[in-house]
């Protein structure tokens, strides 16, 4: 028999921020009530919308008596079951959601910033307090990946997650591909759907990625990666040359967040950097914000999570998917599993990663020119998959790109390159994912 809303509980929810993610969980909260309350077993009444600025105006058809400046006081309530933080970066996000477990709250949250950072204060935080710290929002938005990770695949051993996590680089990479938008054009249309972060610098530099590799490694290798360990290249540098020369080659040019671990398993790496990749590969055809994410594991082999990355309603699926799950705990007087981080593994800097090279040179258009710089690459023991030169004369260009080598090697081979005497320029250096060796 179904119950009604009468015979139902109450657990109260307060919001943190009302932009972008959290006008859209206020929206689908309000507008889903009845049924969020069928699948809890519990209504999630709204207590408290914080905001930086006064509101009179009761935006969203919400109640203008909702929403207060004093975050602190709201997340201290002790009338307050969950907690959803959607105003992001690091202060005053941490102290407010450790203030909210503190005072017995469970908490949702989509700020991967935060989590890169200090991850572990707050779920220490969290396991003292007995209290669920949900993060699904925080990678890849709606698609589920962080659960998977924690929960479906914690039995099995990944080896490698390889994904577009950032929708606005993705976007504005697909723009300059395909439509021969500018950079700045595309960012803006970025902006305007409300993929990027609040300071889109830290989209474009790469860092928005860059903190969700630091919590795919985590969870993945189950030991703690920050976003300190993670090597991070953004998409600033990449130029129109650079995209041409990607199709020349049959590729496209992608922001890849890139974590894997050794195959004794003692150490993990995490990087993110743009990348050529294959047209045929299946992370060539991830277009606009959308975000996709490959798990290489030993028993269950390949599995791809694919779907919106970024964007309001999207992410706000992601919230409160995990505010249903933790509102569930709640009444059962439960928490769910909690982190384990307990292999303290080395992690790997950039050096030591194994990847291959496009690499152009604008050279001198002579006799010997491609034995001097062949010898280059022999003397750093990495070997040419293919060479070929466009151009003559003073346009010449050498484009080279070569089988595996360490990061290390492959970049002093690049900064002997830029010294020999014949080499105008390197105009153009990228790495290479997907088939070759
Ligand atoms: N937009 C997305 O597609 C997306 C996707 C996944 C995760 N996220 C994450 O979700 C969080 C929110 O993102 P968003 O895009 O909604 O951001 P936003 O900039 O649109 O909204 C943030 C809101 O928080 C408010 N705010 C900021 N500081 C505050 C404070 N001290 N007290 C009260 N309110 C404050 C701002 O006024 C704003 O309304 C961030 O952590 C972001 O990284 C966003
Ligand atoms: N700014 C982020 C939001 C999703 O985390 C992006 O563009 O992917
Ligand atoms: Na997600």
């Amino acid at each position: 028999m179904t119950a009604t809303h009468d015979s139902f509980h109450t657990l109260r929810v307060a919001l943190l921020g009302h932009g972008s993610v959290g006008s859209e969980v206020a929206r689908l909260l309000t507008r889903d009530a009845d049924e969020l309350a069928q699948r809890v077993g519990a209504r999630l009444e709204l207590v408290g919308i914080a905001v930086r600025r006064p509101r009179s105006d009761g935006e969203g058809g919400l109640d203008p008596a909702l929403f207060t400046t004093d975050a602190m006081g709201l997340v201290t309530r002790d009338d307050v079951d969950v907690v959803i933080e959607l105003i992001g970066g690091i202060e005053p996000a941490r102290s407010l959601i450790l203030a909210a477990l503190e005072h017995g709250a469970s908490v949702v949250t989509g700020n991967k910033a935060l989590l890169a950072e200090d991850g572990e204060t707050l779920s220490r935080a969290a396991q003292a307090a007995g209290r669920d710290l949900s993060y699904e929002a925080a990678v890849a938005g709606a698609i589920p990946i962080v659960r998977p990770l924690r929960e479906s695949l914690t039995g099995d051993h990944v080896r490698r997650v390889l994904g577009i996590v950032n929708g606005t680089t993705n976007y504005i990479l697909d723009a300059m591909t395909t439509s021969g938008s500018s950079f700045v054009e595309a960012l803006d249309d970025a902006q305007r759907l409300g993929y990027a972060e609040a300071d889109p610098t830290a989209d474009v530099e790469g860092f928005d990625a860059a903190s969700k590799a630091a919590i795919i490694a985590s969870l993945a290798f189950h030991t703690r990666v920050t976003i300190d360990d993670v090597h991070c290249e953004g998409i600033t540098g990449v130029t129109s040359a650079d995209i041409a020369s990607a199709a020349d080659m049959g590729c496209v040019v992608k922001l890849l967040a890139i974590c894997d671990r050794t195959p004794d398993g003692q150490a993990v790496a995490a990087r993110v950097h743009p990348v050529m990749i294959p047209d045929d590969h299946p992370l060539a055809s991830v277009r606009g914000a959308y975000n996709a994410v490959f798990v290489e594991s030993e028993s269950a082999g390949r599995l791809m999570f694919y779907g919106p990355g970024a964007g309001g309603a999207p992410t706000a699926s992601a919230v409160l998917g995990d505010l249903v799950v933790a509102a569930r705990n709640r009444l059962l007087g439960v928490c769910g599993p909690p982190e384990r981080t307990h292999a303290e593994r080395t992690v790997l800097g950039i050096g030591e990663a194994r990847t291959r090279y496009h690499i152009a040179l604008d050279v001198d258009d002579k006799a010997g020119v491609l034995a001097s710089v062949a010898q280059v690459f022999a003397e750093h023991e990495v070997s040419i998959s293919t060479v070929r030169q466009e151009g003559h004369g003073d346009d010449a260009q050498l484009v080279v790109v070569t089988h595996t080598a360490t990061d290390a090697a492959l970049s002093q081979t690049v900064d002997r390159l830029r010294d020999l005497p014949m080499v105008r320029d390197v105009s153009s250096v990228m790495r290479v994912e997907g088939e070759g060796q």
